[in-house]
């Protein structure tokens, strides 16, 4: 994950290559004063793209810490190093992800090329693909703790750096298009049982939101969810291999006319992360997630599209994401780990 900053605060989230690295360019080309922060796994891949970042901005402020969200142990060490760094967090980037082995489901692709839906299908990617998840050393799905709890430890963290209620800070989380209310279920919400984690990941994340903003807006913290549309980084590589992608090109811009969600590059898919850096949050509807577009002619724009959730079960999942913060907590008291 990776991290940015204001001119006088700063913010965080994921960011080595991929959509990430693009935002903290488009960061820097809007204001180079900016401070940012990159919060990475590996640190040599971190210096790369802090490197990659001076070599266009020699002046900036970039900082870097190692934080691995799969890791509860990683991530409240990179929380003791950003409060040591820092003194208000304006911005925080959630964006780590991933997408363990995932799968195509090719009867489902070609029975959707023929269907009413196909618009939808290419959008979403809604039933073409499959993941195998793991447990992680915490015992949590791999999954849902790095696309979830990890950000949401940290969030919890930080919380002194991030609310201010007369300066407040912003929380905007990567989500997708891929959030899909039938892969998730409160009663397994880490999801053991099925092949969809990603799908629930994401849904979770969009419950968080809307959760986290009922619980601290008034202390000065508002959170977003963004969908960069379908971007070439190293999680659609594992999907497809890049020269795959590379034949399928044509065919994407011919279906980037219709849907407009094939943002394709890393710098369209960034442009509803960057959009939410530049709004003021009272105008912010928390129970949006706002889409990264690229049209047919290659215009970038915003849409924001209402979420299929309600109040109710996003508190309902913040009860039990609470419930397991408690339960991990408990092994990381000092002298118990
Ligand atoms: N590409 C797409 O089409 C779409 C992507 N997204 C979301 O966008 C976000 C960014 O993904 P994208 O840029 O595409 O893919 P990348 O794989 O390029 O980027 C993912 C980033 O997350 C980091 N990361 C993964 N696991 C961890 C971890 N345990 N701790 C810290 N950092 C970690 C990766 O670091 P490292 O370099 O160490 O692997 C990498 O920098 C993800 O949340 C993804 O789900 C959403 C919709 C569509
Ligand atoms: C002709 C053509 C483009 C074929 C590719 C078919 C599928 C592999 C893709 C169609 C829609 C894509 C999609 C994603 C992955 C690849 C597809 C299923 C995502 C699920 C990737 C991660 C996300 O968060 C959302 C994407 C939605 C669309």
């Amino acid at each position: 994950m990776f991290a940015s900053q204001g001119s006088d605060g700063w913010q965080t989230s994921a960011c080595k290559s991929g959509i990430g690295l693009a935002l903290c360019e488009r960061l820097l080309l809007q204001d180079d004063q900016i401070r940012l922060c990159l919060a990475c796994r590996n640190m040599q891949r971190a210096e790369a793209a802090r490197s990659a970042l001076l070599s266009s901005h020699p002046s900036a402020d970039v900082g870097i810490v190692q934080a691995d969200v799969g890791s509860i142990k990683s991530v409240l060490q990179a929380a003791k190093t950003l409060k040591e760094r820092y003194k208000q967090i304006d911005y925080l980037y959630l964006n780590a992800g991933i997408m363990p082995n995932p799968q195509i489901n090719l009867k489902a692709l070609v029975k959707g090329l023929f269907s009413r839906n196909v618009i939808s299908m290419f959008a979403s990617g809604e039933g073409l693909l499959t993941q195998k998840d793991s447990v992680t050393e915490d015992g949590l799905q791999e999954v849902f703790e790095t696309n979830v709890f990890g950000h949401f430890i940290l969030i919890k963290e930080l919380q002194t750096l991030l609310c201010h209620v007369d300066n407040p800070s912003q929380l905007i989380w990567t989500s997708s298009s891929n959030a899909r209310k039938s892969a998730f279920s409160l009663a397994d919400y880490q999801h053991r049982q099925g092949q969809e984690s990603y799908s629930s990941s994401k849904y979770a994340t969009d419950l968080l939101s809307v959760a986290l903003n009922r619980q601290y807006n008034k202390e000065g913290l508002y959170s977003s969810v963004v969908c960069p549309g379908l971007v070439m980084t190293n999680l659609t590589y594992g999907i497809l291999p890049s020269f795959f992608w590379t034949l399928l090109m044509p065919i994407m811009w011919l279906i980037r006319v219709f849907t407009n969600s094939f943002t394709i590059s890393t710098y369209n898919g960034a442009e509803a992360l960057l959009w939410l850096f530049n709004q003021k949050l009272e105008s912010l509807d928390p129970l949006a997630k706002y889409h990264s577009c690229t049209s047919g002619l290659g215009r970038n724009y915003v849409k924001p599209l209402r979420m299929d959730l309600d109040d109710a079960s996003s508190l309902s999942f913040y009860g039990k994401i609470l419930d397991l913060e408690k339960q991990i907590r408990k092994r990381f008291v000092p002298g118990n780990c």
